[in-house]
């Protein structure tokens, strides 16, 4: 099973279909219950196709309205899930009823689930620039602001702390005094 956002490829598996059978609507990708249960979702499907088929055995996406014609050695790349693991809606297909055999070999690729609240790699170094990291030790050992807006009113506060007044009532002084 691939780490979390690893890529890795599955087994490649073969399938022929004989005349009269097909694969019905599908999607490649797991829904997102499943994609969290296993803990990765399909983001990449390779269709080779191993030989030529001219009666049926195409294969169509349904919402799309494109519909591939099996040619040997022809190859259809398509995505099925969102760079965030949702499968793409989109990517709903069906491999309809064969006429001639057809055979067809099919190669997924498959990426590690990131699970929500899970660390993000560091930004490249060039842009390292302001990290608290770089922050003077005294600052940086307090808590870090996690919004814009806390942010703000976290520097009211200093502000205020240093210049001996109280914010809340600040704000409210300035809301009564509208118009002076
Ligand atoms: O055989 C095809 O044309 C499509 C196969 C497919 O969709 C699948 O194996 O998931
Ligand atoms: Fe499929």
């Amino acid at each position: 099973m691939p780490a979390s956002r690893q890529y890795c490829y599955e087994s490649p598996q073969v399938a022929c279909y004989q005349s009269n059978q097909h694969f019905l609507s599908h999607e490649d990708a797991f829904p997102m219950p499943l994609a969290r249960a296993n803990q990765f979702n399909r983001h990449a499907t390779v269709l080779i196709y191993l030989n030529s088929v001219d009666q049926g055995g195409s294969t169509c996406f349904d919402h799309l309205g494109v519909c591939v014609q099996p040619r040997q050695g022809r190859a259809l790349l398509f995505f099925p899930a969102f760079a965030d693991g949702r499968p793409d809606p989109r990517t709903l297909h069906t491999a309809v009823d064969a006429k001639d055999t057809k055979w067809v070999m099919q190669q997924w690729v498959a990426r590690g689930y990131q699970l929500p609240g899970t660390v993000q790699p560091p930004p490249p170094p060039s842009l390292q620039a302001s990290t608290s990291n770089s922050l003077p030790a005294q600052l940086a050992s307090q808590p870090q602001p996690r919004s814009q807006s806390e942010g703000a009113s976290v520097a009211r506060k200093d502000l205020a702390a240093r210049k001996g007044k109280d914010v809340k009532g600040k704000a409210a002084k300035v809301k009564r005094g509208f118009g002076k």
